[in-house]
């Protein structure tokens, strides 16, 4: 397509201003616009041929193919450029090759031959700077053109400027004329030379708009042509991966023609298709509220069709496109090889792949746009007999759009969604027990484990609880301990206070006994015999009575023994909750577990029972208080 598209955009200008050139070579010119539009048919017949690409497969159903050509815009500009505009010679006469200005238009399709030219050429520099050089060649050649004809329309060497008098020998042949108007504009434009000065305002016109064109386009191009050239293959670099510097290590390595030919092919599709492959790192020049709202309005439509991310928070999902890296597989190549460790899943943005036997043709299952595959080996789901490693080979069937989610990224957004999560065991599950892969007793063995683990966790809470209300209850025994002491002491100070009081008051008795008489003394030794004995029994009952009300401190609120007792007691407790199957000799201590037990089973809150024992001791205790005011009231 090149040529007849650069023909009619260098000839019919040059035909509409050098009518001498048109003119003289008239039949050339006419077998050569036929020949260019029969080009341009031929070109119409093969875009109708050309199949596309749908989910990465190559469309070749001419039906579809028409279709699709004869309803796109594509269509309409070369139909425009192949109207048969040449009947109008017969209006206008042949020396106006202006009514082929359509011919014009089929420019879009030089852009796509270039570009498709520039990812097969192993010189791709060169290439670029000759198609810049064709560029400003052509225009030179306009400008020459208007040059010519503004000169023809002010006068031929009228003054200075225009160009010399055409019936001058020198000037008059079309060679002449010509490169005469080619060197003035290539002058002008480039600014090299003196520029020849205008004297009408029509040369002063055709100067400014020149010098600006100059100005504008051309001195910035041809400036900068070396930082033209360096942008351009960093753009390259940046968005695609460094082809000529692959080319160059497989041409170093000596490559088969054909692994070549297919990194080729997977380049040209990347290039032509404008697959970015590094989105993350060119994003990554922007802000993060900017990334993440381009690559939310890039990948959300792909991520919306996957069914686990369907009913996700928008939140939770803009986290995600920011982890997904593109991947494009060319066809026939496998994306993953059974047995392989996995490390990342994938998400299928285009394309259709099929997972494949190990004679990679027999296929199990094709997948297509929006499903996802390469979660069953980094999911770590229970039973799963392949452990890490792949469940099957998937292939490319087509070119394929991938994104690949790694696992550390995965069991991130996967933490965050219980829900996807299960989703995704759930149909990793299914598939491993459609292979005859998911070893079910494991899978209960550990979820057996799992449970009795939960049992550990919730038991070493309670325990945590426990120590924490036993700790409490220690600080409030030691500290009723102290008090209980002081108070026993107390009472034994007193009852040795009351002692001689009491012996004085019997020796008084004694004495008036003795006074009455003999048989009195008798029934004094008697008495003070049974008094001694009384006296003993008293001291005795006043021992008992202490070691009784001893007895009740000690069993009722307890002195340093009950307290060891009550220590035991808690310490018991503990150690029962501690360690839940301790056996117990003793009958009582066998009530106190008992009894806990019971607590512990009735009551939710752990630790209840103690507290509610150490509040029946408390009560115990004030109302001894209370006993105890009341006797040493009445003895005072
Ligand atoms: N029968 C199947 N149908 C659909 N997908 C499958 C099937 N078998 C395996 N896969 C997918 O292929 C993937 C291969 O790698 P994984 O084992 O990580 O995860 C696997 C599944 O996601």
């Amino acid at each position: 397509m090149l040529f007849p598209i650069v023909y009619n955009w260098v000839i019919i200008i040059l035909r509409m201003c050098f009518t001498m050139i048109a003119l003289s070579y008239l039949p050339v010119w006419l077998t050569l616009d036929y020949l260019s539009d029969l080009l341009y048919f031929i070109d119409i017949i093969i875009k109708l041929h050309t199949g596309y690409l749908d989910q990465g497969i190559l469309v070749k159903d001419l039906t579809l193919l028409k279709k699709r050509y004869l309803r796109s815009k594509l269509f309409l500009g070369d139909l425009v450029s192949l109207l048969p505009t040449d009947f109008l010679y017969f209006v206008f006469g042949t020396q106006t090759p202006l009514v082929r200005i359509n011919r014009l238009l089929r420019v879009t399709r030089l852009n796509e031959a270039l570009d498709r030219m520039e990812t097969r050429t192993s010189y791709p520099n060169t290439f670029r700077i000759t198609k810049l050089m064709v560029y400003i060649f052509v225009l030179i050649h306009w400008n020459a053109c208007f040059y010519f004809a503004l000169s023809s329309y002010i006068g031929f060497g009228s003054d200075v400027w225009v160009y010399p008098n055409i019936t001058d020998p020198e000037f008059a042949s079309m060679l002449r004329q010509y490169s005469y108007c080619f060197w003035f504009s290539a002058e002008i434009l480039t600014t090299v030379g003196d520029n020849p000065l205008a004297v009408t305002e029509e040369e002063y016109l055709f100067m400014i708009a020149d010098l600006l064109i100059a100005v504008l386009v051309f001195a910035s191009v041809v400036g900068n042509v070396g930082n033209v050239i360096t942008s351009m293959r960093d753009r390259d670099n940046v968005f695609f991966p460094n082809h000529e510097l692959v080319k160059a290590y497989l041409r170093s390595r000596h490559i088969s023609k054909e692994l070549r030919q297919r990194i080729d092919n997977w380049y040209q599709h990347l290039y032509i298709n404008k697959k970015i492959m590094k989105e993350n790192e060119i994003l990554q020049q922007l802000p993060m509220h900017m990334r993440t709202e381009i690559a939310v309005s890039v990948h959300l439509p792909t991520l919306s069709k996957v069914t686990i991310f369907q009913n996700c928070e928008k939140s939770l999902l803009e986290e995600l496109v920011l982890k997904l890296t593109p991947q494009v597989f060319s066809p026939g190549e496998y994306v993953c090889k059974k047995g392989d460790v996995g490390h990342e899943m994938y998400i299928i943005k285009e394309g259709k792949l099929a997972v494949v036997a190990d004679d990679g043709v027999t296929e199990f299952a094709v997948l297509s746009e929006g499903n996802f595959f390469g979660e069953i080996s980094i999911l770590n789901i229970k039973g799963n007999k392949s452990g890490n490693r792949r469940t099957a080979n998937i292939r490319s069937i087509g070119y394929s759009d991938l994104f690949s989610l790694s696992k550390e990224d995965l069991t991130d957004v996967l933490s965050e969604f219980p829900a996807a999560k299960r989703h995704l065991e759930e149909k990793g599950r299914q598939i491993l027990t459609k292979m005859g892969m998911l070893e079910e007793s494991k899978e209960a063995e550990e979820s057996e484990v799992v449970k009795v683990e939960t049992k550990i966790k919730t038991l070493e809470k309670n325990l945590e609880v426990l120590q924490t209300k036993l700790a409490r209850l220690m600080v409030e025994l030691e500290s009723s301990n102290r008090k209980l002491q002081a108070r026993v002491e107390q009472l034994e100070r007193e009852i040795a206070a009351l002692r001689p009081r009491l012996m004085e008051d019997e020796e008084g008795e004694r004495t008036d006994r003795r006074g009455e008489g003999v048989g009195g003394e008798v029934e004094w030794e008697r008495e003070e015999a049974e008094g001694e004995e009384e006296e003993d029994g008293s001291s005795t009952k006043v021992k008992k009575q202490g070691q009784g009300e001893e007895g009740n401190d000690v069993t009722k609120e307890g002195d340093g023994e009950s307290t060891k007792s009550t220590k035991d007691d808690v310490e018991r407790v503990v150690e029962g909750d501690k360690s839940g199957l301790k056996d117990t000799d003793n009958d009582e201590k066998k009530k106190e577990d008992d009894g806990e037990k019971k607590q512990q089973k009735g009551d939710d809150r752990p630790g209840k029972g103690d507290g509610a024992e150490i509040e029946t001791e408390k009560e115990e205790k004030s109302g001894e208080r209370e006993h105890e005011e009341t006797e040493k009231a009445e003895e005072d």
